[in-house]
């Protein structure tokens, strides 16, 4: 069951909610739809399901032209963040409710019913709550009965709007890995909004990046860490370090820093070109070989791996350090190399760069560049 939006448009009088958004689904897939908030995520959702209708553009489902079609025509099961379960009907009554009230030629028979709600929540793993009301229930539960009452009526596409957003954070990461076994299982096409790009990254095979009602960029989880298309997409996703600079003779220079760029770029110049570095392709060393300088200024201890806050010392011309956007230099470490190297708040040390981003004039996206380790 595909979905394809094509040059969808969306404004509220002044204001462009969606801007000129294409993107497909193919059938089956588990997408998350992630950007800050405002950026127009709820609004594609509801416009897919027919609870909003775009000023231009179209909307397939299945090949079908479903633009102006209502939302019973489509056939989605939809699940918002704030459970919305009817607190006067039981978990049974709750999730049997979309069968009742379907037309009489259409309502199964009460047997039938009563099969398809136990075997749902058979499937969410809460049978056992079935005679419970939902105050009665934590969050998590409440979320779990939502999904299965929306899956009562055997949706063709799965649309789920932050369905774990206010729930507390060990209760949305068991919810994540949850979801995801339960699609392994129904492949139902589905499309969930996140702000939260851990949860787009963990829970989704492919992922919408949007910001200011547009698409920065649509790939896996792989994709868009390893290979962002814009600034924005390599700042929301991971964190990264931002120097600011130029490119010229060979190299990148940030203040009096200078990192030597692969012989291919010899000829490159560009008189202002920001670097972005993420805090793990930065190797701390002892010895001389490194590229830059820094004193350790905060060691955070992060379970398996270690975050490190450095700022630059001044080479030896007393030249100033290199510009970063925060003035820091965040650096990550396994816990291994952490304890093998020794660190401490204090401690002056060399960094090693191995892998650069960056973007520029109409040339993005940029593939990371490899540093060559020094000779
Ligand atoms: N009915 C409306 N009237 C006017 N503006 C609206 C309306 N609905 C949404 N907007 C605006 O459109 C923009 C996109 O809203 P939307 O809810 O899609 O964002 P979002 O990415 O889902 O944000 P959040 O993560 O905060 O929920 C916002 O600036 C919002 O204020």
């Amino acid at each position: 069951m595909s979905i394809h939006v094509n040059q969808l448009t969306k404004r509220y009088g002044n204001f462009t909610a969606l801007d000129d958004i294409s993107l497909s689904i193919d059938d089956g897939e588990l997408v998350a739809l992630l950007g800050p908030s405002g950026c127009g995520k709820t609004t594609l959702l509801r416009s897919i399901a027919g609870m909003e209708f775009a000023d231009s553009g179209s909307i397939l489902l299945e090949g079908r032209d479903m633009t102006f079609e209502p939302i019973r025509h489509r056939q989605v099961g939809f699940v918002f963040q704030h459970y919305a379960l009817f607190n006067h009907m039981s978990v049974f009554e709750n999730v049997a409710y979309g069968l009742r009230v379907k037309p009489r030629a259409q309502r199964p028979p009460e047997a039938e019913i009563r099969r398809r709600v136990h075997e749902l929540l058979d499937l969410v793993q809460l049978d056992w709550l079935a005679r419970r009301f939902p105050p009665q229930l934590s969050g998590g539960q409440r979320q779990r009965i939502a999904l299965a009452r929306a899956l009562a009526v055997e949706p063709r596409y799965l649309l789920l709007d932050e369905p774990f957003g206010a729930l507390d954070a060990n209760v949305r990461k068991e919810l994540r890995g949850w979801l995801r076994r339960l699609h392994e299982e129904l492949h139902v096409t589905s499309l969930f909004v996140t702000h939260d790009q851990e949860e787009a990254m963990e829970v989704a095979s492919r992922i919408v990046v949007m910001n200011h009602g547009r698409i920065e960029q649509l790939g896996t989880p792989a994709e868009i860490y390893d290979t962002p298309r814009t600034p924005f997409v390599s700042t929301f996703i991971g964190n990264v370090n931002v120097f600011r600079g130029c490119v010229r003779n060979g190299a990148f220079h940030s203040g009096s820093w200078r990192l030597p760029l692969p012989r291919t770029l010899d000829t490159l110049h560009l008189a202002e070109q920001n670097a972005y570095i993420r805090p793990h392709d930065i190797e701390i060393l002892r010895g001389p070989a490194a590229d830059w300088q820094v004193s350790i200024r905060h060691v955070q201890p992060m379970g398996s791996r270690y975050h490190l806050e450095a700022v630059p010392v001044a080479d030896a011309s007393g030249g100033p350090g290199p510009e970063t956007e925060s003035g820091r230099i965040t650096i990550e470490l396994t816990r291994q190399a952490f304890k093998a190297l020794a660190l401490d708040v204090g401690h002056r040390v060399g960094l090693r760069i191995h892998h650069v981003h960056w973007f520029h004039g109409a040339a993005t996206p940029q593939q990371p560049i490899d540093i060559p380790a020094p000779a």
